[in-house]
């Protein structure tokens, strides 16, 4: 209270409206006393863990594994509290019942004889490594994560008091009477997962979660039962919130993203998007048409002849609508600066080649009869329809649109946490080392001020009314943050869809990095970003996902001497062979910052049925000597100022200025 000693009776009057509103929740001494002895104890608990993930790409079973297991935390924990107790065949099985209860006591339920002791034994076991995992937190923020159904009994259990042989005997009766009255696979599975959700405090997902795996629905809803999580878009997200909002360019891209990696069914069984529209019309005009640049990417999954023809008409049909599309956006918004990729007017329809940079190649594929090379970005009527059908139905998906608005409502391009700076791809930089600028509504923005100005226009076009002038825009915006110059999702010059489908030199398909990949090695560059993002350079790190750290290779995820951590290690199965390892995850504990990169996961049920957890190895990037408290976190600065505030009141009390209730 020393410091608040000479605040004066006129900076108390001028606050007393907030402090009479504060008055109620504290409405006498002994309750603001009481919340402020609670809060300093909280600044001097251990910071909570965070857990950073990348670049998922639809791939859920390893994203829902490392979540499970959070990142190899609960292994350590386990080695730890347990170390020469248990064989290494029970901490196998305990780390594999917490990370997968249900279905472990399963496949147990059907092999154990006495399936009681198995209960008992274990029981005391997860107990004794949820106390372990919760010694971090405050009693009430631990009761926070207990089911309402065990609340209670789990409470007694964490907080033991060995004094007695009394409260001994009590433990052990909750115990035998929950065994007793068949409750005791429900308090594994709950208590399973309050562990899961101790070891992380908080989850950052720094984009990328849509596309080229199977099933981002599922990621999705495993981050919407999440406790704690925040979201960096990654140019494959906004362009799905993009195609949500009605953006038909996003939605064709999208489109053509699934159906390049037989994806589809996330659109039409999961999503409930009405395909055949597409799939008729693809059939009719490409009836005779092996679509051979199209075939889709199956990878592993098991997809008949007839299938791949199908997927194979759809993706071209989608493709040729995509770049129409296209042509229409670009030339409607001339600040986008996208004129050369005005492509199809560089088609010489008659020789079947394209002219692109002074330099003329022969297309792969020239049949292409829905364009009219006179007016080559105008849809057929069929197209039309087939587009107009497709906005409706993604525009209709409750499904797409609950996640969508999950997306709005937890992410964001950048996120200052704790001293990180947190983004998907880059800081548009000119080669230069300025920042890249950009006019939007007749004005330049550039840094931070651009990414600002970018999110903001990115949410009118998701929340505005339809036929608004902000809702277009905004929807044009969200197309140009997947895929132009200076959105910091993408980071690159040029997206060569094109290219890539219809010319066989690779030269063509070169996409430049933005100069932000080279520059930021540089110490005075990444001073400079810090600087702009009012951060600290001593302590901060900028943490990015987007570019496959190529592992295999030799490259690291740390860069600039440690400053840059870049922790797309290749979730996405497509990325695999390029990255060498199947993915990284970045833990920042009270003690240390450690990337986490992890071996290949072969599935869920071989995790189940034989134990065997990612092999993953840790590097640690930083340590601190001095244990990291709640005080030098984000939240600590606002229980500080929390603090202040009761402080305030208490003086306000005692002078009489406000009255005890
Ligand atoms: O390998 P694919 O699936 O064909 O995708 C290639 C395209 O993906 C991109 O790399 C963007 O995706 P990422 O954000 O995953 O890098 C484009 O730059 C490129 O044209
Ligand atoms: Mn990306």
């Amino acid at each position: 209270m020393k410091e608040l000693s000479t605040v004066s009776d006129d900076y108390l009057m001028n606050n007393i409206k907030y402090l009479k509103l504060l008055s109620k929740q504290y409405p006498s001494i002994s309750k603001a006393s009481a919340e402020i002895i609670n809060l300093e104890a909280i600044l001097n608990l251990p910071k909570g863990t965070e857990h950073f993930l990348t670049d998922v790409h639809g791939e859920y079973e390893p994203f829902v594994h490392v979540l499970r297991n959070g990142s190899g935390v609960i292994k350590r924990k386990i080695e730890e509290l347990f170390a020469n107790n248990l064989r290494e065949s029970e901490k196998k099985m305990l780390a594999t019942l917490v990370y997968y209860p249900e279905q472990k006591l399963e496949l147990i339920s059907k092999e154990e004889t006495d399936i009681d002791d198995f209960y008992r034994i274990n029981m005391y076991r997860l107990i004794e490594l949820c106390r372990y995992t919760s010694s971090k937190y405050t009693r009430s923020k631990v009761r926070k994560f207990l089911p309402e159904e065990f609340r209670y009994i789990m409470e007694e259990l964490l907080h033991p008091d060995n004094s007695s042989d009394h409260k001994q005997e009590y433990y052990h009766s909750i115990i035998e009477t929950i065994i007793d009255i068949d409750r005791a696979k429900e308090f594994i599975i709950a208590i399973s997962k309050v562990i899961q959700k101790l070891v992380v405090d908080r989850l950052h997902i720094l984009g990328d979660i849509y596309d080229r795996g199977p099933r981002p629905d599922i990621i999705m809803d495993t981050l919407m039962e999440h406790h704690s999580v925040d979201i960096q878009w990654g140019n494959h997200d906004v362009l799905w919130m993009g195609a949500a909002a009605g953006q038909p360019v996003n939605i064709a891209n999208a489109l053509r993203i699934c159906a390049r990696y037989a994806n589809l069914d996330i659109a039409e069984d999961f999503y409930g998007i009405n395909l055949l529209p597409l799939a008729t019309f693809a059939i009719e005009v490409y009836k005779d048409d092996p679509c051979k640049e199209f075939i889709p990417k199956v990878g592993d999954q098991d997809v008949s002849k007839s299938e791949k023809s199908l997927i194979a008409k759809m993706h071209k049909a989608i493709s040729v609508i995509q770049f129409k599309l296209e042509g229409e956006i670009i030339k409607r918004r001339p600040e986008f600066e996208m004129n050369h990729r005005l492509l199809l007017e560089k088609i010489n329809y008659e020789d079947g080649t394209i002219n692109l940079k002074g330099k003329t190649y022969k297309l792969k594929d020239n049949n292409l009869p829905t364009v009219d090379p006179k007016n080559p970005y105008k849809l057929t009527k069929s197209e039309e329809i087939v587009v107009e059908k497709l906005v409706s139905s993604f525009k209709g998906s409750e499904k797409l649109q609950k996640h969508v608005s999950f997306l709005f409502s937890k992410g964001s391009i950048y996120l200052k946490a704790n001293s990180n700076l947190l983004f998907h791809g880059c800081i548009p930089l000119n080669a230069d080392g300025s920042f890249m600028s950009m006019k939007l509504q007749n004005k330049e923005y550039k840094g931070k001020e651009l990414m600002d100005k970018m999110e903001v226009l990115a949410r009118e076009g998701y929340f505005f009314a339809e036929n608004t002038y902000q809702k277009q825009y905004g929807m044009d915006i969200m197309w140009y943050l997947w895929t132009g110059k200076c959105s910091s999702l993408f980071g690159k010059d040029d997206m060569t869809t094109f290219e890539r489908y219809f010319i066989a030199e690779k030269e063509a398909h070169k996409e430049n990095k933005n100069p932000y990949y080279l520059l930021r090695e540089d110490d005075e560059m990444c001073e400079r970003v810090y600087e702009e993002f009012g951060l600290d350079f001593e302590e901060s790190h900028i943490i990015n996902g987007h570019v496959p750290v190529e592992s295999k290779n030799g490259e690291s995820p740390i860069k600039a001497n440690g400053r840059i951590l870049v922790i797309d290690g290749g979730f996405s199965k497509a990325y695999q062979n390029k990255t060498g390892i199947a993915g990284y995850t970045l833990i920042y504990n009270s003690y240390s910052l450690q990337i986490v990169s992890h071996e290949p996961f072969s599935s869920a049920e071989e995790a189940i049925v034989n134990e065997s957890d990612i092999l993953s190895t840790t590097v640690v990037v930083e340590h601190k000597v001095k244990r990291r408290r709640v005080k030098d976190t984000d939240a600590g600065e606002k229980i500080k100022e929390e603090i202040k505030d009761l402080k305030m009141l208490l003086i306000a009390y005692r002078k009489g200025l406000i009255k005890e209730r």
